[in-house]
């Protein structure tokens, strides 16, 4: 019925994220289901994202969400009470009209990325269907090849590594379940050989569960993957190959116009032949945020020289935003795009920003937060549109763990039904 779906209840509470920091849950009922969405919390945040409103002070170290989650239980509660909850585009408009403001800077991206999640998932409870089947229909059947970030630098670790992921991608593997067990051996390898050349005092991890070694140079990460790869029997090239996310905004020193990698400055295009080269060593398919997340001009000549290589992704380039988007459309600047609902607030910006990407011949790469929660929900959102690619973390850490064990249930699910693609998203150029 279609009472069913109409919305009873919208209730806003405190949760944590991984890092301990003080997150929006939202709880949405309808008068036959329910949902909870939680926002996650970057690091490496671009300037161009849906502001997150805080608390100051001393409580909760300067990070609440108090007044977050007042507003969603006075004002988003009255205005979404009685609406449709399948209406998620309806729903998300009056947030952003509740909001007003270009960043949501109102409200907060992350009071309202919380509701929409909630929203959705409150809609598919009641229809009762699987999120992924509610939000992407019948054909929603690919399962993500999962890019795992095992070394971890930048901003999320305490070590010299200028560059912040260092990804394993178990290309060859056929089924995602495969994929996770080929890729799970290499992780656990890694901590041997990172134990053996460093001691076992190098063996903690960082945000996103990928290894913190006390590196002080890029070539060092990729070589000692490489090492974990052949230690677990497999070969670099075939049945893995590798990626990274320099996040290069963290190091770009805007008035010297360098990037200070490895303790070395280099200029746009020396660190062009820099990538260049790792690319070559390492078989590298997958490099996000090589350049300042306002340098499009970069962007737009590494991929003229590498993009049929491998994926070039924009991150805090673009912060899932159609505007920026269609910058990058214009000037040739990616092949692929990083999708984080909270970095632009609402699921129905989300869609837009991935059919954009889509009918521009972008990868859309469906991702977490570096400060995530044990929602699950980017699992079923990749394989409801069908990305190819997830990025979500090292294989351990219950945070980045939800989104694996989803889509090891998805992938149960869907039977003979599912589809693996492993290397093909990446090469689709
Ligand atoms: C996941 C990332 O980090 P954060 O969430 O800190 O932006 C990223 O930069 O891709
Ligand atoms: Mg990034």
């Amino acid at each position: 019925m279609d009472s069913d779906f109409l919305i009873r209840e919208v209730k806003g509470i405190v949760a944590l994220d991984s890092r301990g920091n003080p997150t929006v849950k939202a709880i949405v009922k309808t008068n036959k289901g329910i949902g909870v969405g939680i926002a996650p919390s970057g690091a490496s945040k671009s300037s161009k994202e849906a502001i997150e409103l805080r608390d100051g002070g001393k409580k909760w170290v300067g990070m609440g969400v108090n007044l977050a989650v007042s507003k969603l239980n006075e004002e988003v509660s009255q205005r979404l009470i009685n609406q449709d909850s399948r209406q998620q585009y309806l729903i998300d408009s009056l947030l952003i009209a509740l909001d007003g403001t270009k960043n949501k800077s109102s409200l907060g991206g992350n009071t309202t990325t919380a509701v929409s999640i909630a929203v959705s998932k409150a809609a598919a409870n009641t229809a009762n269907l699987e999120l992924y089947e509610y939000l992407g229909g019948p054909s929603a059947r690919i399962l993500p090849t999962p890019i795992l970030n095992i070394i971890n630098g930048g901003v999320h670790a305490g070590n010299n590594l200028a560059f912040q992921e260092f990804i394993l991608i178990p290309t060859g593997a056929r089924t995602f379940i495969d994929a996770m067990r080929m890729s799970i051996e290499v992780y656990k390898n890694l901590k041997g050989v990172i134990s053996e050349k460093y001691g076992k005092t190098s063996t903690n991890v960082g945000d996103e569960g990928g290894y913190a070694p006390p590196l002080n140079e890029s070539r060092e990460a990729f070589s000692l993957i490489e090492t974990a790869i052949k230690k677990s029997g497999y070969e670099l090239g075939t049945d893995f190959h590798l990626g990274m996310d320099a996040a290069s905004s963290e190091f770009y020193n805007k008035d010297k116009k360098v990037y200070k990698v490895d303790g070395k400055e280099f200029t746009s295009s020396e660190l062009i032949d820099f990538y260049e080269s790792l690319i070559n060593e390492f078989s590298i398919i997958y490099l996000e945020d090589p350049f300042d997340e306002d340098d499009f001009d970069s962007f737009s000549e590494i991929t003229k020289k590498l993009g049929n290589k491998l994926l070039i992704v924009g991150d805090d380039l673009y912060a899932t935003n159609v505007n920026y988007l269609m910058t990058g459309i214009k000037k040739k600047a990616t092949n692929g795009a990083l999708v984080k609902v909270n970095q632009i607030g609402t699921l129905t910006e989300t869609f837009d920003y991935i059919r954009l990407a889509k009918e521009s011949g972008i990868i859309p790469v469906i991702s977490h937060r570096s400060g995530d929660t044990e929602d699950p929900f980017i699992a079923d959102l990749a394989v409801a549109v069908g990305s190819g690619i997830i990025k979500t973390g090292a294989p351990a850490r219950s945070e980045r763990v939800s989104k694996y064990n989803r889509l090891i249930e998805i992938e149960n699910q869907l039977g003979p039904n599912a589809i693996y693609l492993g290397k093909e998203p990446f090469v689709r150029l």
